[in-house]
């Protein structure tokens, strides 16, 4: 029997550093940010629809997506988002399916899908189970403003992007809480991984 575990949380909630813990433990994670990142290379689909939309400001001197610009575009417009979120998500969402599939056709019984938009692009479909990590918002805040050096404002127009954690919370399935330091982390993720019975080794 396979199980397909939905990773999600908020923006710097502590989905990378949950799955990289998985990951060591030989767990397949399929990585929507990776994915979306991928679809957006200059010979794609995407990568020319963006282009039409939003116009050469959001290219770069070698011809690659301006991410910087682009995102200060569409944190601070949701009908613009809307249009970015319309073009990536359908290629970034059949490239996740079809990742998954090759780790299970190559044997793995557990694999891991990290979706940040999980709960807003309503994806429950693709998985069995949701696991949830959570941080208070003031941790969030100040993690996403030392991560990404940005300032409150522009941490909070990318927190107030996606649903509230509170209400993620009332919908998962399990919830790592990611507010202490990562031994505390590790613990919680240790338990899950005895609790749902996760098999970890490679076939
Ligand atoms: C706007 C873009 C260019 C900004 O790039 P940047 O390198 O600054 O951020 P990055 O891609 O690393 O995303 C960081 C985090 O922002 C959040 N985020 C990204 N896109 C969105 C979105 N459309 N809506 C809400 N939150 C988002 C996620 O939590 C993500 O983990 C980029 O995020 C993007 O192309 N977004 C659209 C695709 C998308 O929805 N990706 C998220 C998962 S599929
Ligand atoms: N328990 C912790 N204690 C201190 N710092 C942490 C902890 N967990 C994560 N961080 C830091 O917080 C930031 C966000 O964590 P991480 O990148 O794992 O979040 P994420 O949910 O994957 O983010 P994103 O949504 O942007 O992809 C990182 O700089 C990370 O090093």
């Amino acid at each position: 029997m396979s199980l397909i575990i939905g990773l999600t949380g908020g923006i710097a909630s502590g989905k990378s550093t949950v799955s990289t813990y998985l990951k060591q433990k030989g767990i397949p994670i399929v990585d929507a940010d990776k994915i979306a990142r991928e679809v957006v290379e200059p010979d794609e689909d995407a990568y020319k629809k963006i282009v039409e939309t939003f116009g050469e400001e959001v290219v770069t001197s070698d011809e690659t997506l301006h991410r910087k610009r682009l995102g200060e575009i569409v944190f601070n417009d949701p009908l613009a988002r809307e249009k970015l979120n319309k073009i990536v998500h359908p290629a970034v969402r059949q490239r996740m399916v079809e990742e998954k599939n090759r780790w299970l056709n190559e044997g793995y019984q557990t694999v891991v899908l990290d979706i940040p938009l999980l709960f807003e692009s309503d994806l429950f479909h693709l998985v069995d189970k949701v696991l949830l990590v959570y941080v208070d918002e003031e941790t969030q805040l100040s993690r996403l403003m030392a991560r990404d050096q940005s300032t409150k404002e522009a941490a909070l127009k990318r927190i107030q992007a996606q649903m509230p954690l509170k209400e993620k919370v009332e919908r998962a399935d399990a919830i790592i809480s990611n507010n202490d330091v990562l031994e505390k982390t590790y613990e919680q993720i240790e338990q899950l991984i005895s609790d749902w019975k996760i098999c970890a080794p490679s076939p």
